[in-house]
Formats: structure tokens, C-alpha cells, sequence
């Protein structure tokens, strides 16, 4: 398990995590979610032992990384699969780590058929797509066969066939009973992959839930409506509005309903003398959750914001306010906060109180699994510089070596990228480990 308790980084006067505090738990594919430079990956440096917290601490299995016996061995991570010598072959890259970790060569062999590479394993890197520097990462990762496992976007640059892939990887590693932790900003592939999410926005947590809780607790059910032509959709529109509806066009001409359940909808559009087309219900997609629950923490935005069309207007010259934990972004889609009883359609019962501080707000953690730092929400957000620009993720370099060097001179004690490194499969740090 990774806990963090109070987490805090600061580069100078610019606060990139501030008072992060989450478990994440095996078993469980865990996303990490948050938009660009919200300090996703500073929290990962920070876990993997690669950036000092400013304050409090992280643990994996309750030892700091740089603390756990043989920490490659029961850590893998893929944090920047660019951290590789473009010289070496893929097999003689993953020779270097698993020598660096008393790996036998066989493990190498078997993890690049694990990954797909086994055709390419003698060619050298630098010639490699993006894809198959992620599959080279993803290898690296598990060399050691490790309990817990991190990845920075490890979907970045694969193919479809290779998304499915790493979405069936993870599943089936956090089967095992492994520790899996994920951040990705594909929110559909997040939405099929994860059991657990933690979400972050201008490095302070949003959220800690299940994804099926985050839906329920950052958008609301809603009801699509069709009617044959634009006379009847406005007497619709006026009718379902004058009942309490909140009532949204959508782009080809139907409405968005929330607010009235559908038997009400049916019934207001009978007495309004209005032909349904289509009268279904639906709930909002992960990325609506997210968008909503993300909006006012998003840093860097184009001047042509696909989703303007999506959210409330702002008064000119206005900025949204921080999305309160369980309650999102108020405006966005337009729903009913569930608390002020807008919710159109059954919904599950929302758990209660709000982790963290959020009056009435809805975002607990799953059942049984409580966030042992439920605590006020900072009153303020930290103090921030103007947006810069994100910096990626600072896994160090493998020193630069000749092309045609050996894997073991390769393997001398020049400190290979920590977070490529390879971990044992043994959950209890402490156990020495098992002959291979
Ligand atoms: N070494 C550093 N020095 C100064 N600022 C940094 C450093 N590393 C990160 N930051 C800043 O900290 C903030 C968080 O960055 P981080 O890379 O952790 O975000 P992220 O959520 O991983 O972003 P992305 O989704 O774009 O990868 C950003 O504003 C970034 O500019």
C-alpha cells in the first residue's frame, strides 16, 4: 500500500502539491487523476523517493522508498519512457536493471514477451515509436515482479490494440493483489481500467472514491428529449422549465433534462400537447464528472475551449471558483447539486458526510474503504505563481554510454533511473528476498 500523509512540494514560491493525503490500496487499480501540471507527476517522484517533500511524508508498505530493502525489487514504475540510452538494445537496457537488482537474465527475456517486444529486443531504442517506448517502459516496470506498481501515462502513444492491452495489464495485476497506481488523461480508458479514483487539481486533492461514486457525486443523471420539430421542442422547453426542469439543448437538436424524473417529463409533455421522439435516460460519462469536478483547476486552456458550450457563462472578467470536493464545479452541465434534491432519476444513495470537510458533500470514499485523513479542505487554496508552463516528469537519465557497450560494464553503479527499476513480488519489505 502507498500512503500519503500531508504530502507537500514547493519549487520556489510555486506550490505543486500541497497537503496531499491518500492510501492507495492493492488490489485495486487506483487512477490518478488531475489536469496537466496539477503535480501528478511531482507526486509520483515524491512516492518513487526522486523529489523531497517540502512537508509531511509518503511510504510504500510503510517505509519511505529510499528506506525499503532493495526498493527496485518491490517497486517498478514507468514514469517517462524516454529515460532510456537510445544506444542500448531493449534487451540490453532491461539487462542493465535487473543486473542492478540481482534479476536473473531470464526475467528479461520473459518480460519483453510480456510486453510484445521480443522481435525487436536487439535493436537499439532510439529507433523505437513512441508506442514501443512505452512497452519498453511498461517492461521495465515489471522486471522485478514487483508488488506495487506505478505509471506515469502508460497509454501515451499506443495503439489501440496496446490501450486494450495495458487496460487488461493493469486489471489483471491488481488481481494479483498488487498495488496498482495509474495516471492517464484518457478519461474513457480511466473509466474501464480503474476501481479507485484520487483526483487532484492545483496539486490539492479533489477527490478519493470509487469511479462509480465519483459519477454519482460530480454530475447528475439526466433525461434526453426528442420532438419532431422546434415549435414543439420550445413548448417543451417552456413547459418542462415552468415544472422546475433544467432544460440544456444538445448539438443535434434534442434536449438535456435534469431536475424531473421521466414519468414527470411524459406526463408535462402529454398536457403540453408535445410528440416525444425519444425519451431515455442517462447518466454523465466519467470525463463529464471529471470535467466538472476539474474545471476551475485547470492551468492551461486553448483560447478555443471545446467546452464552452458545456458549462454556464461566467460574468466577463470573472474566474470560476475551486470545485469543492464531492460537489465539483458548480455550473458545469448545468445539474442540480444533488443535496438540493435536483436529482431527476433514482440515483444510489450517496455516501455522507464529504471527506474532506465538503458541507453535504457527497464524496466519501467506497464502502469500507474510509479515508482515514477526512479533515477541513484548505479555506484557501495555496498560494500561486502564474501558470507556468508543466515540466515533464524528471526521471533521471541513464548516464550516456557507448552504443556497443556491454551489458555489464553498462551495469556499474551509475544510478539508473530509479523509477525504471524492477521490485520483488513479495508485499512485506522486510522479507528477504527469494532466490531466482
Ligand atoms: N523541478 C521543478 N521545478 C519547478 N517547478 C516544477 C518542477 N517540477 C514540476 N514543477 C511545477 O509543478 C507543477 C506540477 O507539475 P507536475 O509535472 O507534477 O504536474 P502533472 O500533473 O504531472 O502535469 P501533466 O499532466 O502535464 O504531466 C507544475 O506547475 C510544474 O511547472
Amino acid at each position: 500500500m502507498i500512503e500519503a500523509v500531508g504530502l507537500t512540494k514547493r519549487y520556489g514560491a510555486k506550490t505543486a502539491v500541497y497537503n496531499l493525503s491518500f492510501q492507495v490500496r492493492p488490489g485495486t487499480v487506483t487512477g490518478f487523476l488531475g489536469p496537466n501540471g496539477s503535480g501528478k507527476s511531482t507526486t509520483m517522484r515524491m512516492i518513487l523517493g526522486l523529489d523531497n517533500p517540502t512537508s509531511g511524508h509518503v511510504t510504500i508498505g510503510g517505509h519511505p522508498y529510499r528506506k525499503l530493502p532493495n526498493a527496485p525489487r518491490q517497486v517498478g514504475a514507468l514514469l517517462d519512457a524516454k529515460a532510456v540510452h537510445g544506444g542500448r538494445s531493449a534487451r540490453s537496457h532491461l539487462l542493465c536493471l535487473a543486473q542492478l537488482s540481482g534479476i536473473p537474465a531470464r526475467r528479461v527475456d520473459e518480460v519483453l514477451g510480456v510486453v510484445g517486444l521480443q522481435d525487436v529486443a536487439r535493436k537499439r531504442s532510439k529507433g523505437f515509436s513512441l508506442g514501443m517506448g512505452q512497452r519498453l517502459g511498461i517492461a521495465a516496470a515489471l522486471l522485478g515482479d514487483p508488488q506495487v506498481l506505478l505509471f506515469d501515462e502508460p497509454v501515451n502513444g499506443l495503439d489501440p490494440e496496446g490501450i486494450l492491452w495495458v487496460r487488461n495489464l493493469m486489471k489483471s495485476l491488481a488481481a494479483e493483489g498488487r498495488t496498482v497506481f495509474v495516471s492517464s488523461h484518457l478519461m474513457s480508458e480511466m473509466a474501464l481500467t480503474a476501481d479507485h479514483l484520487i483526483v487532484i487539481g492545483r496539486g490539492q486533492l479533489l477527490a478519493d472514491m470509487s469511479v462509480k461514486d465519483f459519477i454519482s457525486a460530480n454530475s447528475a443523471d439526466f433525461a434526453r428529449v426528442r420532438t419532431p420539430d422546434t415549435e414543439q421542442r420550445e413548448k417543451l422547453t417552456a413547459a418542462l422549465s415552468e415544472a422546475g426542469g433544467q432544460v440544456l439543448p444538445e448539438p443535434d437538436g434534442a434536449l438535456r433534462i435534469t431536475g424531473l424524473p421521466l414519468p414527470r417529463i411524459s406526463d408535462l409533455a402529454h398536457d403540453a400537447d408535445v410528440r416525444l421522439w425519444e425519451l431515455s435516460p442517462h447518466q454523465a460519462s466519467l470525463e463529464e464528472a471529471y470535467m466538472r469536478m476539474t474545471q476551475a483547476a485547470v492551468d492551461y486552456r486553448s483560447t478555443i475551449d471545446q467546452k464552452e458550450g458545456l458549462m454556464q457563462p461566467l460574468p466577463p472578467g470573472t474566474q470560476p471558483p475551486m470545485p469543492v470536493p464531492g460537489q465539483g464545479q458548480p455550473g458545469w452541465y448545468a445539474p442540480p447539486p444533488p443535496q438540493q434534491g435536483g436529482q431527476p432519476f433514482a440515483m444510489p444513495q450517496l455516501p455522507q458526510p464529504g471527506p474532506y470537510g465538503a458541507p453535504g458533500g457527497p464524496a466519501a470514499p467506497a464502502p469500507g474503504q474510509p479515508n482515514p485523513y477526512a479533515g477541513q479542505a484548505p479555506a484557501t487554496p495555496p498560494a500561486q505563481t502564474p501558470a507556468q508552463p508543466a515540466v515533464a516528469p524528471a526521471a533521471p537519465q541513464p548516464p550516456a554510454q557507448p552504443a556497443d557497450r556491454a551489458p555489464a560494464e553498462s551495469a556499474a553503479p551509475a544510478a539508473e533511473p530509479a523509477a525504471e527499476q524492477p521490485a520483488p513480488a513479495d508485499a512485506d519489505p522486510t522479507k528477504p528476498e527469494d532466490a531466482r
